[in-house]
């Protein structure tokens, strides 16, 4: 990996220099650097390392008791002094993620303006849509390449939580630098704030969001373009994604601007990438085909939509037409099983809706539970993204494994606490013989005798890869195939799939081997560049949090 260890020549100094989080060294500042740059006397006069500065985070660290404090502490750090947030969080990856993401980014955003300490990101509220270019204007980054914005409807599966989204954006930010290394001077959260429809924010005193239930319909859609035409008058260049936003909004807006800026959605493509790349893995475990399984979700929303549209255009890939590969894949959603007879399914439902001719259980019933779903089909993978805990009952697991023996189960719902089931019970239910990965990190599970990992499926296995990988080849769009690419890379990279270990997914430690090599299959499926170039660029690209030398721009 190259890095460049050229002095940076800043345009600040004294206490507005220390003042930004980007730049800040704190003691890590030299002699020369506080000589130039004015900063004798307002740090004090040790010399330090970020390795010695790290001893003392870590002792700060560690006096913590709850993961809320934890996570204050580390957003603290981050708006203070980024460089050294990144090399403790990369130091301790697998211990900090959980805090700086799923779970603790849940709680962070359902207590946003409560435990607001500094400001970061923009906030883009309705009554201000007339001024977004304005804002955007004040933003004093020049160079951004990633946003991940939202409007706050559906974080994780713990609903409308208004501004308190702002808390995601953040947080996938900070995977998208500490696991695909890209420079946090790149990057910016935004919430579009359009009010919130979350009775307890609008009664506390504390929430500093905009004060109205949400703009819908018309006047949310012209909001939205408004935002999209600013970003891209701003930014021409830059990768959009669009995180937690409702069902009815998500696809449709992704629909309408795919073409339009590079982007991407989430919670549909990233999430499809990531446990397609996970089926796949598994599948090549036990020597099967994607295209011999029968497949049972709980949750036909953004989520289950996606990873059902993405399987089934393997199972094309592997030889089925479309007819028998959507005949495979059976959508549970809070009505029962989703057939052709449902009335008011919205488009993305109506083309994954069983056909209720030809199937004795189907026909002429309404309601259709998952378990009778799971009796009929005898699926050998179940997949959880319903946003419910609990829902994959012992009755539906055991049922399941009584007519497999394999099963793979995937309660994907975040955070933890919206588990469709406890790794540790799917474990038990099947007598060890499930394979298990969730969205939300869990311990590996022992059971009798033995010790089995659960994978953390989580697109963020596959986000920070695709932005490395645009970044790099400079792609103007996400398409299918880059997306397609990334599963494929991360399926190569699976210990289990290659039967190097019994990990379906490499352990968090190796994210950013992950992310590199996710980057590498998306860049070269962009069709912009060489191999040879795009490694050049992936190196050029891959941020590393060391400080590097500062000379003053101008003498002041
Ligand atoms: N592991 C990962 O990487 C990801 C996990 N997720 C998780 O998936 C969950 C859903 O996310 P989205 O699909 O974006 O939300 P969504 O709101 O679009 O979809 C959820 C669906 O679940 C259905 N549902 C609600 N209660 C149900 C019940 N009792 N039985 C059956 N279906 C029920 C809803 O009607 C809806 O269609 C969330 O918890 C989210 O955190 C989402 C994206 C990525
Ligand atoms: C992981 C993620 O994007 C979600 O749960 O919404
Ligand atoms: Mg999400």
């Amino acid at each position: 990996m190259t890095f460049s260890t050229r002095p940076v020549k800043i345009p600040y100094y004294g206490t507005n220099l220390l003042e930004m989080s980007l730049l800040n060294k704190g003691t890590g500042f030299t002699e020369q650097e506080r000589h130039d740059l004015k900063l004798h006397g307002l740090v004090p006069s040790a010399f330090e390392t970020i390795e010695e500065q790290e001893v003392r985070i870590a002792a700060q660290y560690a006096l913590l008791k709850e993961d809320l404090e934890r996570h204050i502490f580390l957003r603290n750090l981050q708006d203070t002094n980024e460089t050294l947030f990144y090399h403790f969080v990369k130091k301790h990856l697998a211990e900090m993620l959980p805090i700086i993401y799923t779970p603790t980014v849940g709680e962070a955003c359902q207590h946003f303006s409560n435990i607001y300490r500094a400001s970061r990101g923009i906030f883009i509220s309705y009554p201000n849509k007339d001024r977004i270019d304005e804002m955007l204007s004040n933003v004093t980054k020049q160079k951004v390449k990633v946003i991940v914005v939202t409007d706050g409807e559906r974080i994780l599966g713990l609903g409308d939580q208004g501004i308190g989204g702002m808390g995601i954006s953040i947080g996938k930010l900070s995977l998208y630098t500490s696991c695909g290394g890209i420079s946090p001077a790149y990057t910016l959260p935004i919430v579009l704030d359009v009010g919130t429809n979350n009775d307890q924010l609008l009664k506390d005193p504390l929430y500093m969001g905009w004060r109205h239930q949400r703009v819908t319909g018309s006047e949310y859609e012209s909001f939205i373009d408004a935002f999209i035409k600013a970003v891209k008058r701003r930014w021409p260049n830059v990768l959009l994604q669009f995180e937690d936003f409702a069902q009815h909004n998500a696809l449709p807006i992704l629909k309408k601007y795919r073409k339009k800026l590079c982007c991407f959605n989430d919670d549909i493509q990233g999430t499809a990438a990531v446990t397609l790349g996970c089926l796949m893995a598994a599948c090549r475990a036990v020597g099967d085909q994607l295209k011999d399984q029968r497949i049972v979700f709980l949750g036909a929303g953004s989520a289950g939509a996606g990873i059902a549209e993405k399987i089934i255009s393997r199972m094309k890939v592997e030889g089925l037409s479309d007819e028998e590969a959507r005949a495979r894949v059976y959508m549970v959603d809070r009505y029962g099983l989703i057939t052709d007879t449902m009335p008011n399914l919205l488009d993305f439902q109506q083309a994954l809706a069983q056909k209720s001719e030809g199937h004795v259980w189907i026909k002429d019933q309404a309601n259709i539970s998952l378990l009778d779903t799971v009796k009929n089909v005898r699926p050998t993978i179940l997949i959880g993204v319903s946003g419910q805990p609990g829902l994959f009952t012992e009755e539906i697991i055991k049922t399941m494994h009584a007519h497999c023996s394999r099963p793979i189960i995937m309660p994907l719902s975040n955070p933890t606490s919206r588990v469709e089931a406890q790794p540790v019970n799917i474990i038990e239910w099947t007598n060890g013989s499930a394979l298990v990965a969730t969205g939300s990190p869990f311990m590996p599970v022992e059971f009798n005798g033995r010790t089995y990992p659960i994978a953390q499926c989580n697109n963020s296995y596959i986000f920070p890869g695709i932005g490395l990988g645009v970044l790099a080849s400079g792609a103007k769009e996400v398409t299918d195939e880059m997306l397609m690419a990334a599963s494929e890379a991360l399926s190569e990279m699976s210990p289990l799939g290659n039967k190097t270990g019994n990990n379906l997914l490499p352990v968090v430690e190796d994210i950013q081997k992950v992310s590199r090599a996710i980057a590498l299959k998306v860049g070269l499926a962009a069709k912009t560049k060489s191999e040879k170039d795009l490694l050049k660029a992936i190196d050029d690209n891959f941020w590393m949090p060391v400080y590097r030398t500062f000379e003053p721009k101008v003498i002041p």
